[in-house]
C-alpha cells in the first residue's frame, strides 16, 4: 500500500450563503484510525467532503503525500475509499451485483473484479448474504455494503461519515470491530457525534465544534485533560434542577437513597462530592462544556 500522509493546513470553508462551516483548521494525519468527533453542525461532514475532494476549501490547503489535492485531486482519489453520510443502495440488486457494478465503475474488470468483490464481501462478513437483494438488508448490513464498496480499490485512505447512525447497539459494535480490523497501514477517518463509536478503536481523536478544531491528540491525552474534573455525589431529587443550572451534569442515576450525579467541574462542586476517574465521554463533555446526560 502506498504512503499515506494527509496534511490539512489552515483550511476554511464558507458556503455560498456566507456561513462559515470550517475555520482555520490544521491537522497532520498518518496511518491509524482518527475519530472525528463533534456535535451536529460542527462542520465534520464539510471537512470530510473537502478531504474526499468533493468540495474545495475556500482558504488554506490540503496535501496528500505532499501534493495539493485542489491542484491535482487524482492521486488522492485513486487511494480513496469513501462512505458518505447519505449512502444509498439499489434495492433490487444483490450485494454481489451492486459491488460488481461499482467495481466496473472503478475500472476493475473480469476475474480480478470478481475476486475483489468476493474479498470485500468477506472482509465485511457478508459472504452468506451476497446473493440476497439489498432491499432485504438491515441498516447494519447496508452499512457493511457501504464499507465493502469503499474497500474495492484497497484504499490507503478510508473516509466514513457518521456510519453508525440508525444502527442498533449490536450492529454498532460489529461496525466498530470491522473498522479496527481494517485499519492496518491505512488512514481511516471516522466521523461521529457518539463518543463510544471511537472509544475502543481510535488511535487519535480530533474534536470539532462551531467549525473549529478544539482538540487533536490521543484518547489518553483527552482523558488526562479531565483528570480531577469529574465528581460524583448523591443528592435529594428536588436539588437536581439547581445542580443542572450550576454545573455540566454528565449523568444522573436514580437510586434508593437519592440521585447519584456525575458533574464536570474544575472545583469540587459540593462538600460531599468525590473526584472520580473520567471516561472519554466525560472528557469530551468537559472540552465542549455541554453534556448529553446519561440516565
Ligand atoms: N449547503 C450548505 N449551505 C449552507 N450551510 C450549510 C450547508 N451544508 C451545511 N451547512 C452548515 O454548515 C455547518 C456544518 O455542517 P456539517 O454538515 O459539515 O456539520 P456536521 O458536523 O457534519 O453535522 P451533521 O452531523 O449534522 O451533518 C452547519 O451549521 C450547517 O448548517
Amino acid at each position: 500500500m502506498s504512503q499515506c500522509e494527509l496534511f490539512v493546513e489552515s483550511v476554511g470553508y464558507r458556503y455560498s450563503g456566507g456561513h462559515v462551516a470550517v475555520s482555520d483548521l490544521s491537522l497532520k494525519l498518518g496511518p491509524g484510525i482518527l475519530g472525528l468527533l463533534g456535535p451536529n453542525g460542527a462542520g465534520k461532514s464539510t471537512l470530510m467532503r473537502i478531504l474526499a475532494t468533493l468540495a474545495r476549501p475556500t482558504s488554506g490547503k490540503v496535501t496528500w503525500n505532499g501534493a495539493d489535492i485542489a491542484a491535482d485531486p487524482n492521486p488522492l482519489r485513486a487511494a480513496l475509499g469513501y462512505l458518505p453520510q447519505d449512502f444509498g443502495v439499489y434495492a433490487a440488486l444483490s450485494a454481489r451485483e451492486f459491488l460488481a457494478f461499482l467495481a466496473a465503475v472503478k475500472g476493475l474488470a473480469g476475474a480480478a473484479a470478481r475476486e475483489r468483490v468476493d474479498d470485500c464481501l468477506s472482509l465485511v462478513g457478508l459472504n452468506d448474504a451476497a446473493d440476497r437483494r439489498l432491499g432485504e438488508f438491515s441498516g447494519g448490513m447496508r452499512q457493511r455494503v457501504g464499507i465493502a464498496q469503499a474497500l474495492l480499490n484497497d484504499p490507503a485512505l478510508l473516509i466514513v461519515d457518521e456510519p453508525t447512525v440508525g444502527l442498533d447497539p449490536e450492529e454498532r459494535m460489529r461496525f466498530r470491530h470491522l473498522l479496527t480490523d481494517l485499519a492496518g497501514r491505512r488512514l481511516v477517518i471516522l466521523s461521529t457525534h457518539i463518543v463510544s463509536d471511537v472509544e475502543a478503536s481510535a488511535t487519535a481523536l480530533a474534536v470539532m465544534s462551531g467549525g473549529r478544531l478544539r482538540f487533536h491528540g490521543t484518547p489518553e491525552q483527552l482523558l488526562a485533560q479531565a483528570d480531577g474534573h469529574v465528581w460524583e455525589w448523591t443528592l435529594a431529587p428536588e436539588q437536581l434542577a439547581h445542580v443542572r443550572q450550576q454545573f455540566v451534569v454528565c449523568a444522573s442515576l436514580r437510586r434508593p437513597d437519592g440521585i447519584r450525579v456525575r458533574v464536570v467541574s474544575a472545583e469540587p462542586p459540593h462538600a460531599e462530592a468525590q473526584a472520580v476517574a473520567p471516561t472519554l465521554e466525560d472528557a469530551y463533555t468537559r472540552l465542549l462544556g455541554t453534556g448529553a446526560e446519561r440516565h
